[in-house]
């Protein structure tokens, strides 16, 4: 949890029964429409990264880019996206991942840092934790240093964050939500 955690959590909505019965859904766009919410949560994570020497900010597509660009320029290093198969047009690496239905896949461009780059993994939300491992290990498999792995939310109950420690990443998130709130 970071220093402004509770308030944070506070800004965002759960909206029940979407986009399925059964899925609570933490909706970011009230925390995205107060301006004094979002400043605080972009200043989480400077806070949290401006010492540990980050070259690149890699932000998973797409709610992730929401928070990433603005963390890459606080930081002044590079904002790398990792995007949704077949969106990226130069040479590209992948990693699929299984969803709760069937499969997914994402990509980084074969060139997006340097070996040995220090890279910070940005994303909205952890659930499964399918999309930020796949992006831990795309960037691993090109050579980058996983710093650590981001997010705005967790939701520990469905086990992500702990699957994405034991492969062995860090995870921070600004705050977390169980089943019943
Ligand atoms: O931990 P997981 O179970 O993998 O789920 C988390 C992912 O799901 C959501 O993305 P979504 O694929 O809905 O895409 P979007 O950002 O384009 O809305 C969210 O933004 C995370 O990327
Ligand atoms: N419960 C949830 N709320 C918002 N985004 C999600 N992505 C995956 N699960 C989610």
């Amino acid at each position: 949890m970071s220093i402004y955690g509770d308030y944070i959590k506070s800004v965002i909505r759960t909206v029940p029964d979407w986009p399925q019965p059964g899925v609570n859904f933490r909706d970011i766009t009230p925390l995205l429409q107060n301006s004094a919410a979002f400043r605080k949560l972009v200043d989480s994570f400077v806070h949290r990264y401006q010492e540990m020497e980050i070259d690149a900010v890699a932000a998973i597509d797409a709610r992730g880019f929401i928070v990433g660009a603005p963390l890459a320029y606080e930081l002044g290093c590079s904002f790398v996206p990792v995007r949704k198969k077949g969106k990226l047009p130069f040479r590209t690496i992948s990693e699929t991942y299984t969803l709760e239905y069937g499969e997914a896949e994402v990509e980084l461009h074969s060139d997006a840092f340097k070996q040995g780059d220090r890279i910070l993994i940005v994303d909205d939300l952890i659930a499964t934790g399918g999309t930020m491992l796949a992006a831990a290990k795309l960037i691993t498999r090109s050579g980058g240093q996983v710093v650590e792995t981001a997010t705005i939310v967790d939701l520990p109950d469905l086990g992500g964050s702990a699957r994405i420690r034991e492969a062995g990443f860090n995870v921070f998130a600004v705050c977390s939500f169980t089943e019943d709130e």
